[in-house]
């Protein structure tokens, strides 16, 4: 049969979550088969979830989700079904995918390549499955094929050469390594490879994934049919729900990213003759003598018609200028929607200083509603918060903005009118419940109670960082205390520059059970805050924005923490967040020492800085961020955007107590003063 309609899934799953995690595994089955869909390719891990960390090793896991795929097989009558689940077989456990053809297992392939690098802890719990080795395990009292097989589906009864369609697997990583398994697939005449990932979300990177899956389906002769998660899993991770399918080289197919589904499906007619002629024309040399990897299995392809020439409907928002704008906005906003309803939270509520960052978290929840609204509706944007009585009633987008969103203005006698007015505009522009405190007398009534103590007073000159913290600490305990009483999520509002620095207090601004902005720096966020005030998203044609941001994006950024006469700035405090932004991501992300970063803004920077200053913010830099891993430690849970996440529990880690750079710093000034340090001695002469 030449042309097979093939279909990519993409599914929103949570970890361990074995009821919603079957329903929508077995809706996108539905779903393909209404569309007469002869092949479905679902993705990596998806019966468990990708992410259940150590709950791998758990033998009760296994139980679970050898239940799901039973029940999942009895689903797939007439289709074809690749599903992800972890397998134990000889005491190990394998990241393996089932193939399923109409209500019978043929087979698993297990993943030969773990993703073991940045996010990704794979090799923790998983074996990598050792190519060219095929075994057998029992499920269910049945023996069937593992390892690294290529199942040859072919109609009629299964013979033992058939020429049937041969489709072959690699899981995610298999496919970004140079020795991919698609090559040995090649050499098999394999005409279908499926890729089920669990390709975590990063700016740009549905580029570099359009180019592999397009770049092997050329390469390898074959059709190519991608298919990632979708939503945010666990927590920290998420996934854009990318799915493509591409033959002989074209794209033929590619998923809406960002959608607040429980399941999409993603089609395309494929034609094998076609890629059989590239594979004939390339001179291809079929590994006949070998056989052990050939699993055959029965499937009557249904005879279909031609299709017109297919043609990927990419979204306007990927095609526009404002990529990264767009990523950030849906990525974030989905992963904040998810969060919500998996941990069964009634909204957000926010500390909204009319500053940058609490600012922007705000507008993220006000852009989440619209965007889930534009995606699935009102009714079924309810559906999915059905637990939340207060929006069961709602009819406008600002009405469920009341219920989810909580603002709190707390000013002390260093906040500006400025402030409170940007905070107040923008709530009042979203809807957003907004309330408005004075603080004052709590941080009056802790400082004399401490001064009483120590018998002295407390003062600017003396305690400056002491005296900004009460007030950030005191704005906490009512800010939770708001946040308990509608079992609201409470945002945290730092952002990755900040983190970087530890310019935060802990348990005062840091308090909070997520923090959105933590993988994002600062000089983006402000460039992305005046974008959504006068671009914004770009859905069906019109564009959403939040003009409300208008006043916040004319202030400087600012902790008002000290008294307004001394007109406190972060960047006076800290260094310009453009410059610390190109310093930490040489030192942090590329790892340059304090040398070889000062050397490199030298380049940039210099005319525009005294030598001296880039010198010293260097310097401040190094210690800063040595100083305040432990900061780091203690973040509420952030999404991961890029590799410049600080994030220690997914990307970035670092020591907590360390020599704190004190040797390179040394070297750094001796290289200043024309007098470098080599193997800690002094070089005379340089
Ligand atoms: N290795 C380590 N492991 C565990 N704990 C460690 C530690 N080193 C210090 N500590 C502890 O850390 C404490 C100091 O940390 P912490 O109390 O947070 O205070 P700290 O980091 O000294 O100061 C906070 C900074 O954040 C700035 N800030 C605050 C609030 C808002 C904003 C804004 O951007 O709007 C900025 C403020 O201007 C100041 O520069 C020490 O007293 C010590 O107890
Ligand atoms: N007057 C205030 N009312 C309510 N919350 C405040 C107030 N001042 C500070 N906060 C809280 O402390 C956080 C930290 O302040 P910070 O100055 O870092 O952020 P910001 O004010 O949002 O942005 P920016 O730094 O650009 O001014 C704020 O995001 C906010 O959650
Ligand atoms: N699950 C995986 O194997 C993910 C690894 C792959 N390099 C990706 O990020 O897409």
């Amino acid at each position: 049969m030449p042309l097979i309609k093939v279909a990519s899934g993409t599914v929103n799953q949570t970890p361990m979550a074995w009821e919603s995690n079957t329903r929508n595994i077995i809706g996108a089955i539905r779903e393909a088969r209404k569309q007469q869909v002869s092949l479905l390719c679902l993705p990596e891990l998806c019966i468990t979830g990708y992410n259940c960390d150590d709950y791998f090793f758990a033998p009760d896991l296994m139980v679970q989700a050898e239940k799901c795929l039973l029940e999942i097989v009895q689903e797939t009558s007439g289709m074809i079904v690749a599903v992800g689940l972890p397998l134990r077989h000889n005491n190990s456990i394998y990241n393996a995918a089932c193939l399923i053809s109409n209500k019978q297992i043929a087979g698993f392939y297990c993943k030969q390549n773990l993703a073991n690098n940045g996010i990704h802890y794979e090799a923790r719990w998983f074996r990598p499955w050792q190519p060219g080795h095929v075994e057998s395990i029992e499920i269910n009292q049945m023996f069937y094929p593992i390892g690294d097989v290529i199942f040859d589906l072919s109609t009629g009864p299964i013979q033992g050469g058939s020429n049937g369609v041969k489709v072959a697997f690699e899981i995610c990583e298999d496919g970004w390594v140079s020795n991919r398994p698609a090559r040995r697939h090649y050499e098999r005449g394999v005409d279908i490879i499926l890729n089920p990932s669990a390709s975590h979300f990063a700016f740009n990177k549905f580029v570099t994934r359009e180019k592999l899956v397009v770049d092997a389906s050329r390469t390898f002769s074959c059709s190519y049919i991608y298919t990632n998660l979708l939503g945010n899993e666990a927590g920290r991770a998420i996934y854009d729900g990318d799915a493509m399918i591409a033959s002989n080289g074209e794209l033929l197919a590619s998923s809406q990213r960002f959608s607040y589904e429980d399941f999409l499906i993603t089609t395309a007619v494929i034609d094998t003759d076609y890629t059989r002629l590239s594979q004939v024309q390339s001179k291809i040399t079929v590994a006949i003598k070998d056989k052990t990897w050939r699993v055959p299995a029965r499937y009557d392809f249904p005879e279909i018609e031609p299709v017109l020439p297919q043609v990927p409907d990419i979204e306007p928002f990927e095609k526009g200028g404002a990529l990264k704008e767009e990523e950030f906005a849906r990525a974030v906003c989905l992963a904040l929607f998810d969060y919500l309803r998996k941990s069964r939270s009634n909204g957000f509520t926010i500390s909204l200083s009319g500053g940058a960052d609490s600012c922007a978290c705000t507008a993220l929840c006000g852009l989440m509603i619209r965007l889930a609204d534009e995606s699935i509706g009102m009714d079924r944007l309810k559906e999915k918060l059905s637990y939340i009585k207060e929006i069961q009633s709602a009819e406008t987008e600002e009405d469920l903005a009341k219920a989810l969103i909580h603002n709190i203005y707390q000013g002390t006698e260093n906040s500006s009118t400025d402030t409170l007015e940007s905070a107040q505009t923008l709530a009042e522009s979203i809807g957003s419940t907004f309330y408005n405190i004075n603080i004052n007398g709590l941080v009056e009534t802790y400082k004399s109670l401490i001064e009483g103590q120590i018998g002295r007073e407390l003062t600017w000159e003396q305690d400056d960082i002491a005296l900004q913290n009460i007030q950030a600490r005191v704005r906490a305990p009512g800010v939770w205390l708001l946040t308990n009483l509608s079992n609201h999520l409470l945002l945290s509002t730092s952002n990755r520059s900040e983190a970087a620095v530890g310019y935060a207090t802990m348990d005062g601004d840091t308090a909070g059970s997520i923090s959105p902005l933590a993988g994002i720096d600062k000089f983006y966020l402000r460039q992305w805050l005046r974008w959504l005030e006068t671009a914004g998203c770009e859905v069906k044609g019109k564009h959403i924005k939040i003009e409300g941001l208008k006043k916040v994006n004319s202030l400087q950024p600012t902790a008002e923490l000290r008294p307004l006469a001394q007109t406190q700035t972060d960047e006076v405090d800290l260094m310009p967040y453009e410059f610390l932004n190109d310093l930490e991501r040489l030192s942090i992300r590329d790892k340059k020492s304090p040398l070889e970063s000062y050397r490199n803004l030298h380049v940039r920077y210099k005319g525009l800085y005294a030598d001296e200053q880039i010198l010293a913010w260097t310097e401040r830099f190094f210690k800063l961020w040595s100083r305040n891993q432990w900061k780091r430690e203690r973040y509420a849970p952030s999404f991961h955007l890029d590799d410049l996440n600080l994030d220690p529990r997914s990307w970035c880690r670092f020591p907590i107590l360390s020599g704190g750079f004190e040797r390179e710093l040394e070297e750094l000034r001796a290289y200043f003063e024309g007098n470098p340090v080599q193997n800690g001695r002094k070089r005379i002469g340089f």
